[in-house]
């Protein structure tokens, strides 16, 4: 049996990429997935939308939908003030396991909460289990059909206040048309779409970028 494509992106990483240096890593990924095999990750086009607004939101408290190999955990942790908290939820435990191995070559597990477990079934226990009473941003890159039932999953949890923003990726390809269609029609939300390429592939995407207006 052979490895899985995560474990030889984490590999590869943990052979090229300096040790602590999260840009280090997150280049590795990148080099990675566009010479040797394609991945997942949000890419470093897409990327460069998220790092733009993490940047501008300054959040305290984000959520993150979808860990996969923790490529865009370490995008937005790397850039977040000190005392802020960066919770991101992943389903598969191998991957999760994964992610973890990669934060801890990029020095920031300290930074980073990981639950392993299904966004429906954390969603509801988040504010209990950690404390946290309202995110600032969230970032969606879990199954496209989750986007909608999770992001009113959060509003029904009381988890989002006014101002808050959601960034959801690949709302082009795979797309996540229903969950387009109630962002951009809802009066409690005010929506923007970025275009960009499918990571790593000259295919058009682009990220949903919106507001909770309360
Ligand atoms: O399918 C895509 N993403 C699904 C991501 C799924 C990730 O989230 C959890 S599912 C989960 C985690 C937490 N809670 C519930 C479910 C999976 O274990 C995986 O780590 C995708 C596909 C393409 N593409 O081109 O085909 C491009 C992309 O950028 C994509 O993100
Ligand atoms: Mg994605």
């Amino acid at each position: 049996s052979g490895t899985t494509r995560p474990v030889r992106i984490l590999k590869y990483v943990q052979r090229c990429a300096n040790s602590g240096d999260v840009l280090s890593v997150i280049s590795a990924i990148d080099a990675y997935c566009s010479k040797v095999e394609w991945a997942m990750n949000v890419g470093d086009e897409k990327g460069a939308i998220l790092d733009a607004v993490v940047l501008e939101t300054r959040p305290r408290y984000v959520l993150e939908l979808g860990t996969y190999c923790g490529y865009s955990t370490l995008r937005i942790a790397h850039l977040l003030a000190p005392g802020a908290r960066l919770i991101t939820l992943e389903m598969n435990p191998h991957y999760a396991q994964v992610a973890i191995e990669m934060f801890r070559h990029a020095g920031l597990d300290a930074q980073v909460e990981l639950l392993v477990g299904s966004s429906s079934a954390l969603i509801p226990q988040l504010r209990k289990k950690l404390d946290i009473e309202k995110f600032d941003l969230v970032f969606i890159d879990h199954w496209k059909v989750s986007y909608l039932p999770d992001t009113k999953l959060l509003e029904e949890c009381g988890l989002l206040k006014a101002g808050s923003v959601l960034l959801a990726d690949n709302v082009t390809c795979p797309g996540a048309p229903d969950y387009l269609q109630y962002v951009r029609n809802s009066p409690r939300y005010q929506s923007q779409y970025f275009p960009a390429r499918l990571e790593y592939l000259q295919v058009e995407d682009g990220v949903e970028k919106s507001v909770f207006l309360g």
